[in-house]
């Protein structure tokens, strides 16, 4: 079958938690780079954004739009879904709190220095004081390694993007969460994902100015 194909900037944005996915998953897929406003106005043209925004995949013959429907598919396709109705709304519970952690980190690159600081410092602060305490306590809990029906899923993957990009903003971040430093080793070490975070993956780096002004020319905003 032909392998998927991620239509999106050279950066992480709203695509990285679906790459996250797919390297978890052990499938390979292409990428095609927008750079110029033409190439996404093409999309446009030719109807292939349904809202007229990208993240676009291409996969079984779709054209898949809108990120989180996106995941949802990626995750019952490659089985990191729940066995059940109720594992499922808990993993997805789990994964919307930890896109919500992750956007806000991806759009505070957009605001000018002073804002920016403040919005990741922000975010910092919500993966302290809100998100990783409700981890950390699932995991005791449950006292399992994985967040639902002791079963890596797609709730996981998500968890540890979410980890490892707030530790580049502060490396300390988990200094108070023993059970998500235990986490963290578990789940890097996991084949895909431990080869995923080797250099030369198809992993995005944290978003520069270069990227920023990519993204802001071709949506002109
Ligand atoms: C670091 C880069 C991430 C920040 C920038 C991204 O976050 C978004 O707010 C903008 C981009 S992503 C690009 C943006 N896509 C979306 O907003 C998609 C939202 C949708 N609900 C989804 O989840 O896929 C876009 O195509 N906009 C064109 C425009 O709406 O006319």
């Amino acid at each position: 079958a032909a392998k998927p194909k991620l239509w999106y900037f050279h950066g992480r944005g709203r695509m990285e938690s679906i790459r996250w996915l797919l390297a978890a998953a052990g499938v390979e897929f292409e990428e095609e780079f927008l750079e110029t406003r033409e190439q996404y106005e093409k999309l446009q043209k030719d109807g292939r954004l349904l809202f007229g925004q990208v993240p676009l995949v291409e996969i079984d013959g779709m054209e898949l739009t809108q990120t989180r429907a996106i995941l949802s598919y990626l995750a019952v396709k490659y089985n990191l879904h729940g066995k059940d109705m109720k594992e499922t709304v808990r993993i997805d519970t789990y994964a919307d709190g930890t896109l919500d952690l992750m956007l806000m980190v991806a759009l505070a690159a957009f605001k000018p220095p002073e804002e920016k600081e403040e919005s990741l410092a922000l975010a910092v602060k919500k993966a302290k004081t809100r998100y990783f305490p409700v981890f950390e306590k699932i995991l005791k809990d449950h006292g399992e390694d994985f967040l639902v029906g002791n079963k890596f899923s797609w709730a996981d993957i998500q968890l540890l993007e979410a980890i490892l990009t707030m530790e580049e903003l502060d490396a300390s971040v988990l200094s108070d969460f023993p059970l998500l430093k235990e986490f963290k080793t578990r789940i890097s070490n996991i084949p895909t994902i431990k080869k995923f975070l080797q250099p030369g993956s198809q992993r995005k780096p944290p978003p520069d100015s270069h990227y920023v002004e990519v993204v802001r020319n071709i949506l002109q905003f």
